[in-house]
């Protein structure tokens, strides 16, 4: 396995850098950022946080506005935040923001012309995570957060794969796809009709059915101008409460949807993450 350094930052007494590699899961070079805390440098394995970014973003967006690698150093936690999406010439595109390039949804799709390239479900689970275990001084201690199109990916992969990661996050998940404008597109252009295959993708849908409990953390901004359309956050509340799933939800007054909001509560999320990691 070969990798590709693109970049190096010395960040609190750790590295921030970024890697391209040949992905066979997506077919294409993909590209992903690694924070690696001092503890890493000292012959330490060290825990991973997988972080999923939403629509729009590359592996930058988080590195560069969450302020996470100071709590990450003290914590002794590395972080790892992949794109987005298979991304290139010869890759499926859409002219429109929520499909394609930058939109993966972290699922395998299976209809033409997506299903070349767009199986970001399989290289999030399992070749990034053989690839950074191999690589780098980390541990096999997964959690998985992410940020609405990723805080989708991060509940649905959590409770999908339980024995996979020990906690999960997520900031303003789009947390019911199949009932919202931005799922419906993406599921209906990746999974093609079929609603069962989309309940396997849905944080609702999983967490009513729910009998093994990933520890689970939700904020969310009430300010936020895509709570209601597109975010949910009632169905799930709702589909806990069913399943008697603990999950720790808080709504924040007047935050909206951005790295704003991110920044301001991602020291509680790595906290979360670092108690289920080291107990
Ligand atoms: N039309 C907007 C929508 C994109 C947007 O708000 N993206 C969010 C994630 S939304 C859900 O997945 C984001 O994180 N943006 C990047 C950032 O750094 O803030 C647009 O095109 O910007």
């Amino acid at each position: 396995m070969t990798i590709e350094n693109v970049s190096v930052n010395k960040s609190f007494a750790g590295w921030q850098k970024q890697y391209s590699h040949f992905a066979k899961t997506v077919n294409c070079n993909m590209r992903f950022a690694i924070y690696l805390p001092p503890q890493a440098s000292s012959g330490q394995k060290v825990p991973v946080l997988y972080w999923l970014s939403g629509l729009t973003c590359t592996d930058e967006n988080f590195m560069q506005k969450s302020a996470a690698q100071r709590i990450a150093a003290e914590l002794g936690m590395a972080i790892v935040a992949p794109d987005t999406s298979p991304r290139g010439e010869g890759v499926a595109d859409d002219e429109s923001y929520d499909l394609g390039q930058g939109a993966g949804f972290y699922v395998n799709a299976n209809q033409s012309p997506w299903d070349r390239h767009y199986h970001m479900y399989d290289y999030v689970v399992h070749e990034l995570p053989e690839l950074i275990e191999s690589m780098f001084p980390v541990s096999d201690k997964r959690a998985i957060a992410g940020h609405s199109m990723g805080g989708h990916g991060a509940l649905t992969i959590g409770m999908l794969n339980p024995e996979r990661y020990c906690s999960m996050s997520a900031f303003s998940p789009i947390s019911n796809p199949m009932t919202c404008p931005w799922g419906q597109k993406a599921f209906t252009a990746y999974l093609g009709k079929d609603k069962a295959t989309w309940r396997n993708h849905d944080a609702s849908e999983l967490m009513r059915e729910a009998k093994q409990f990933v520890p689970a953390k939700v904020d969310q901004g009430a300010a936020d101008n895509f709570l209601l359309e597109q975010l949910k956050p009632d169905a799930l509340l709702a589909a806990a409460n069913v399943s008697g799933y603990p999950l720790e939800y808080q709504l924040h007054d007047g935050y909206d949807h951005s790295y704003y909001f991110i920044s301001s509560f991602i020291e509680q999320h790595l906290c979360f993450h670092a108690t289920h990691l080291n107990g």
